[in-house]
């Protein structure tokens, strides 16, 4: 180790403009020191560590980070701490808010500063790796005396930076020795243990915060990429970048030779921006697809090895992470209900609070939509005890209805029941009466059910004694009950007592969930057919463009149908029901003679569907196929 007195000469010598040796990271740190700083590398200063409130506060701050790493810490440090090594996690502002070191050396490292509490900011520490890794965003090796202040030049860390997933520095990954052989060069391996935990690091952080999104995960080999990927991004169901592992993903453009900037710059932007894809093209690049073929592109130019999480399995994912709060089971009967659209969210959120009260509930929804499993989500969340009793007002003949819905006491009328029935109403006493198709519902008998809500009491045909009921109503119809009001088929009185609350269902093709919805129906059929259902590109970009008239429940239909016809689980074009298949036949006169209107340019005609080339050039592909196949 050289003296204190030449290791401030070698300083002073190069903050006067001289050539030096070291690594240009170091060279530019000293620099900062003297002439941003003004530090002196004569005046040594012990290692600095902030009193125990404040470093609450720092740890309290990067919570949930700090939760995140605690698993590729302990797997680093198992693989380490033979060797002495301890490891920091260190906040944006260079305070560790995590520690693993021996335990034997505790003393040592607690004096070195190489210990839970330790500033390792460069303005008060000096050159040193977590400060130097700080400012210049980059993995650094800060060697014995590359160190400023002296009292550290006997210390060799090794640092990484760890991006939050919207390309922000969110901490510092640290991993020192108190001694250590001379050559820097004995330092490889750590720094390349410490790159690999921050991309881990920043992977599991991404996919914890990713709840309905697709991640596209990023490789130069095949051999990784589905369990340990250079880099992802998680993209929205517009394909918007969300987030990134930007540490990652910046290392992987290094090596590959492609550019990104500023990471943070790429949030919001479509992922065509990067690779000459769409969100349409993701499943394409899922496992079970040819891995040969899950190959990006560039400029046309092929790139990096890509595998694709659909939003279910990103979901799965997160849920299974540290970080993801326990649901309650309220949140879990409606929650099976959403799965990332944000409308469906909202009214998830609304059914939630209105269902604790004994407030009649609307819903509104095209066929199909989902209004009945609505309708049990709400009873189910906060069952009382009671049953759900569903009635389908247009299905049961008007004659019946009356004696249906509330009963009759015997001998009530010719053809009755001797002791008299409890009626539909009365058997939803403690629980959920759900009247669909409410519009349907006779004039006579609204007015009767208005009596049963503001009175909470039934009285069945032929009776005069009122029965007490306490009841949630739920009614759905799909029809504009408005509409009717005005055409004297409803009652208004009734139409507002109902109309208080309504929950208004998207219909299928307004919803953005549509991948996740897919994903989900696919996997209830594989559970009940004990098969692994997968469905291939061409055929999931049809089931996309689809209207969907008939919504979930043709969705489900069409896909219990295509499942039964599969070959090995994988559903085809061929295996989808023609309604389905055509559109894609009907539309390609039309691509053709759009490409004609925009004189051959694909990208104007990209840009005029509001869809990205790579579509463009795919649909052709497809009408070029379907051709030679007709
Ligand atoms: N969130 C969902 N996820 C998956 N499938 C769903 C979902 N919601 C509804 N479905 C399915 O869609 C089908 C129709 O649902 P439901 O009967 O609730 O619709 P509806 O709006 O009440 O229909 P209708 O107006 O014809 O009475 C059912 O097979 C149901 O399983």
């Amino acid at each position: 180790m050289i003296s204190i007195e030449s290791h401030v000469k070698e300083i002073e010598r190069v903050a006067a403009g001289e050539c030096s040796q070291r690594d240009s990271p170091v060279v530019q740190s000293w620099l900062r020191c003297v002439n941003d700083y003004k530090l002196d590398p004569a005046n040594a200063q012990d290692a600095y560590i902030v009193p125990h409130a404040q470093l609450r506060e720092h740890q309290e701050q990067a919570e949930s980070l700090i939760r995140i790493s605690r698993a590729g810490l302990a797997a680093l440090f198992d693989q380490i701490a033979a060797d002495d090594y301890v490891l920091l996690l260190s906040d944006a502002r260079g305070v560790a808010v995590d520690y693993l070191g021996h335990p034997r050396l505790d003393r040592d490292l607690r004096r070195a500063g190489l210990y839970l509490g330790a500033e390792w900011s460069e303005s008060r520490a000096g050159t040193c790796a977590v400060g130097a890794c700080l400012v210049g965003r980059q993995p650094v090796v800060i060697h014995q005396d590359d160190h400023f202040d002296p009292t550290h030049t006997g210390l060799t860390c090794t640092a990484a930076p760890i991006f939050d997933t919207r390309g922000e520095l969110a901490a510092v990954l640290d991993i020192s020795q108190l001694t250590s052989p001379v050559a820097k060069t004995s330092q490889r391996l750590a720094l390349h243990l410490a790159k690999a935990t921050a991309r881990r690091i920043e992977m599991a952080n991404l996919v914890a915060r990713t709840d309905d999104e697709w991640i596209l995960r990023l490789s130069r080999t095949l051999d990784f990429l589905d369990t340990a990927p250079d880099a992802a991004i998680s993209l929205d169901g517009a394909g918007r970048i969300t987030g990134l592992t930007a540490g990652g993903l910046e290392a992987l453009a290094r090596s590959l030779k492609f550019s990104v900037d500023a990471p943070q710059t790429l949030i919001g932007q479509p992922i065509s921006t990067l690779f000459d894809i769409g969100i349409d093209d993701m499943p394409s690049f899922m496992r079970g697809n040819p891995a040969g073929e899950r190959l990006l592109h560039a400029h046309g130019e092929p790139l990096v090895f890509a595998s694709a999480m659909s939003p279910a399995q990103s979901q799965n994912q997160s849920q299974n992470s540290a970080v993801t709060a326990k649901r309650s089971p309220r949140a879990d009967a409606l929650a099976s209900m959403s799965h990332g659209d944000a409308t469906m969210r909202a009214l998830q959120q609304r059914a939630a609070k209105l269902a604790v009260r004994h407030i009649p509930i609307l819903i509104q929804g095209e066929t199909g939509s989902g209004k009945e499993v609505l309708a049990r989500a709400i009873h189910q969340t906060c069952n009382e005890g009671g049953r759900f009793v569903a009635v389908n007002c247009a299905a049961i003949p008007e004659h019946l209805i009356e004696s249906e819905l509330f009963g009759y006491v015997a001998n009530a009328f010719t053809g009755a029941a001797r002791k008299g029935r409890t009626g539909l109403i009365e058997s939803a006493h403690g629980g959920t009466l759900f009247l669909d198709e409410i519009g349907d519902m006779p004039l006579s008998l609204q007015t009767r059910l208005l009596r049963v809500l503001s009175e909470n009491e039934v009285v069945p045909v032929g009776g005069v004694d009122p029965r007490r009921v306490e009841l949630r109503l739920v009614s759905a119809t799909h029809q504009a009950l408005k509409t009717l009001v005005a055409e004297g088929r409803f009652r208004e009185d009734l139409y507002y007592r109902l109309n208080a609350a309504t929950l208004s269902l998207p219909a299928l093709r307004e919803r953005n969930d549509f991948d996740n919805l897919l994903m989900g129906v696919l996997a209830d059929l594989g559970g009940r057919y004990k098969e692994d259902y997968r469905v291939e590109p061409n055929a999931w970009r049809l089931l996309r463009q689809y209207s969907w008239p008939g919504n979930l429940r043709e969705m489900r239909n069409a896909l219990d149908v295509a499942s039964a016809l599969s070959d090995d689980g994988l559903i085809c074009v061929r295996h989808l029901p023609e309604a389905i298949r055509k559109p894609a036949a009907a539309n390609k006169p039309d691509l053709l003679r759009q490409l004609e209107e925009c004189e051959g340019n694909v990208s104007a005609l990209a840009r005029r569907l509001g869809v990205n080339r790579s579509t463009v050039h795919r649909w052709l592909r497809q009408c070029r196929n379907d051709r030679v196949e007709h």
